[in-house]
């Protein structure tokens, strides 16, 4: 996509050995839902245990402000309301269980880590937590589909993570999901913003350095059996 890098980069960030994908695949650029998500396999094989997604999202919470970063802590996946889930087919048995549970696909431990890092940077204003809502795209959503995705009780809304989570919980890895709120979802006939890529981009570049900040000091934190230390519980 315009703006991903398109790189897979492997090296210690802070003394952890990571391995990071500079940009993914996305349902409406064409690839099958199993391929969208194959990276998160491979790096199930090659031994990472915690995932860290960040996307870029609408607001769809009338309290959220572009530039907010929101640590995601449910998830709605409408692509799968209609059976577009990665995990249709046969089961891999090699990676998990047939129907596996979601209701704590987003780490407490981790996503309280990220609240005390976010804190102690100083970020505390601008971070939220919420609930992310994903949709096929890649057109953008319309008044009355933001109005009723926010009715559901979604905080956010975008094209990508969800399908990554239900395959990286299905083989067992930790997750982490950061949203950051790149533009406002209109959600009233009388606006005249419009959702643009360009504008997801700019507030992008804006809150990098920020968020590299916060993933690096998080990743400094976890420890390699997936404990955390310096969180004082
Ligand atoms: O890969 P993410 O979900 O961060 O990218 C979002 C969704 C679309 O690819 C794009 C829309 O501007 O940003
Ligand atoms: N809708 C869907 N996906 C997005 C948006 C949005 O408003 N912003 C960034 N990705």
């Amino acid at each position: 996509v315009h703006g991903h890098a398109g790189r897979l980069i492997f090296g210690t960030l802070n003394g952890k050995p990571c391995v990071c994908m500079q940009g993914r695949f996305h349902l409406y650029e064409g690839y099958p839902i199993w391929k969208v998500t194959f990276p998160i396999r491979i790096f199930k094989l090659l031994g990472v245990q915690t995932v860290i997604l960040t996307n870029a999202a609408g607001g769809l919470n009338q309290d959220y402000k572009v530039g907010d970063v929101m640590l995601i802590k449910d998830h709605l996946n409408l692509p799968g309301f209609a059976g577009n889930n990665p995990l249709v087919g046969p089961n891999e048995e090699r990676f998990g269980v047939r129907f596996p549970c979601m209701s704590d696909a987003y780490d407490r431990d981790l996503l309280k880590a990220a609240q005390v890092v976010g804190a102690e940077l100083g970020y505390s204003d601008f971070m939220k937590e919420g609930v992310y809502c994903v949709l096929g795209g890649p057109s953008f959503e319309t008044i009355a589909e933001c109005r009723m995705l926010n009715r559901l009780g979604a905080d956010a809304v975008g094209m990508s993570t969800v399908h990554e989570v239900i395959v990286a919980r299905h083989c067992g890895l930790r997750v982490l999901g950061l949203s950051l709120i790149t533009n406002k979802a209109v959600m009233d006939y009388e606006s005249e913003e419009r959702a643009n890529h360009e504008e997801v981009l700019q507030t992008g570049k804006q809150r990098a350095e920020q968020l590299e900040k916060l993933v690096s000091t998080l990743v400094a934190r976890v420890e390699l059996n997936n404990n955390y230390c310096g969180f004082g519980d």
